[in-house]
């Protein structure tokens, strides 16, 4: 079981957006995509979720050529955040989280509950009845995970459940960072497949089980943290010069830019 693309070769117009692209999305780990801008990372993740056609390649989801699966079933195993979400309704912070729960036949009490926790794992409780558009932009990126958590909060019996999310820390602060990580973290450790389009190559370090570099439209290597945080690598793909040494206090890579 897992989510996976192989071979992913997409031309749009005359550009090639991927070139020759696999990856495999495992339950139980997380991923990040990782690389410099323009690289390819979005593209892959819409690839991934659904929105491109016209790509040549394989895609499938938990055994089944991807598109054995209705729009309604995979909404219920497959959340996806995007990198930007743009509503200007004056909803609740409490009304969008629960649009996450659209693709659930659950009862309203239920539904609730859902919205509830995972408005606890984001800290956003005190924000609940808040209207969305009020919201500061950490707190709008925080309520939009808090949509995709609830979307894919419990087993459907539908097969192990992923998180697509694209720079789900661009907006947050440092505190933020760590705890939506964290719970991101803690849902693979209960079996879900997580992919995270980061920058910030020490968050990714800390929590990805598997760093997956792109650029050039192309995987340029793929592995652990410490397999794959090389300098000489780091700079080439970033076009500057970068130190890793250990860190001081825990078991990983630091990545250094100058
Ligand atoms: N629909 C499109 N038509 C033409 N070019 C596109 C299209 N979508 C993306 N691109 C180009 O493909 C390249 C990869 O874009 P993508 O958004 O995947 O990059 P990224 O790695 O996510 O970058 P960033 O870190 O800046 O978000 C970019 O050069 C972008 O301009």
């Amino acid at each position: 079981m897992k989510l996976s693309a192989t071979r992913v070769n997409l031309m749009v117009g005359t550009k090639r957006l991927l070139s020759d692209v696999s990856i495999d999305v495992q339950p139980g780990k997380m991923i990040a995509l990782v690389g410099p801008n323009g690289a390819g990372k979005s593209t892959l993740l819409k690839v991934l979720a659904g929105e491109y056609t016209g790509f040549s390649g394989e895609l499938s989801l938990n055994r089944e050529r991807y598109h054995h699966w209705n729009s309604a079933q995979r909404a219920r195993i497959l959340g996806v955040l995007p990198q930007q979400s743009s509503l200007n309704f004056p909803f609740s912070v409490e009304e969008v989280v629960l649009m996450g729960r659209l693709p659930h036949l659950t009862s309203t009490p239920h539904n609730m509950a859902v919205v509830s926790d995972v408005l606890e794992r984001v800290d956003l409780t005190h924000l609940a009845n808040q209207a969305y558009p009020s919201l500061s932009g950490g707190e709008k990126q925080r309520v939009h995970l808090a949509r995709v958590l609830a979307q894919v909060w419990e087993d459907t019996g539908l097969g192990p459940r992923y998180f697509l999310l694209d720079e789900p820390t661009s907006a947050l602060d440092l505190c933020h960072q760590h705890q939506v990580l964290r719970q991101v973290k803690e849902l693979t450790r209960q079996g879900v497949g997580a992919l995270a389009v980061l920058h910030d190559l020490n968050l990714a370090a800390s929590y990805a089980d598997e760093l997956v570099f792109m650029d050039q439209a192309s995987v340029q290597a793929k592995g652990q943290p410490q397999e794959v945080l090389q300098p000489a690598l780091l700079s080439r793909i970033y076009n500057t010069v970068v130190d890793v040494i250990p860190h001081p206090t825990q078991a990983r890579p630091l990545v250094i830019a100058s």
